[in-house]
């Protein structure tokens, strides 16, 4: 894919997710690995409204290159790409039922969200809960470098979901299978539901390898 063709495909995703409700105003930030660098968006903008000739550029290292000023969240960024070599995609968001999942005193940190659809087990997998920390802050990253390895969706505690994919769209899809899961998780709360078998996880991990 050539650069022009992942700047067209950020603008177009990042459309696609805010005008269907999943980050609202200037929140959440999307990046992705090049060949030789990264594109990430710019801080404060608005992810409806992205411009590929704003979208920052960033060498291997992290120096900005060209474009807007990057999101302040380049450490969470950073982190996932550094733990979790296969990530070649980073989104992260303010989708609502995700969010309220990452503010619940009661959900469990190690495994937010229960296996209750073959989706969740093919494209998400178990997702953790890190401890809170200012938006921006690289305090973020020893808790994110933990969990990367292992997961590739966390929850922010008290902010948000952040997920990365072996490409943008995979990491899209699994962003907003997330949400629509923990939308689930939400309102069965207080219902008496049913999880998927041991077996019909084990099958589904075998079948479709999240990477
Ligand atoms: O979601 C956000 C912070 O967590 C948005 O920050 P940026 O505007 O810097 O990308
Ligand atoms: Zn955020």
């Amino acid at each position: 894919m050539s650069e022009q063709a992942v700047r067209d495909a950020l603008v177009k995703w990042g459309r696609s997710l805010f005008e269907r409700g999943l980050t609202a105003g200037s929140s959440g930030n999307i990046s992705v690995k090049l060949d030789d660098g990264f594109l990430v968006t710019p801080t404060n903008s608005c992810l409806g409204f992205l411009e590929a000739s704003r979208i920052s550029k960033l060498a291997p290292d992290g120096k900005h290159v060209s474009g807007a000023a990057p999101t302040k969240e380049l450490p969470l960024h950073f982190a996932f790409y550094e733990a979790r070599p296969q990530a070649k995609a980073v989104v992260h968001l303010h989708s609502t039922y995700a969010t309220l999942l990452s503010c619940l005193a009661d959900a469990d940190p190690n495994d937010a969200i229960p296996p209750i659809t073959p989706y969740v087990v093919m494209r998400v997998g178990r997702v953790p809960i890190v401890p809170y920390t200012k938006p921006g802050s690289p305090e973020v990253a020893p808790y994110i470098r933990d969990k990367a390895p292992e997961h590739a969706a966390i929850l922010l505690g008290n902010h948000g979901p952040v997920v990365a994919g072996p490409s943008l769209e995979a990491a899209v899809f699994a962003a907003e299978e997330l949400e629509e899961t923990a939308k689930l998780v939400i309102l069965a709360r207080g219902l008496n539901v049913r999880h998927l078998p041991a077996e019909a996880i084990a099958d589904l991990n075998a079948s479709f390898k999240l990477k």
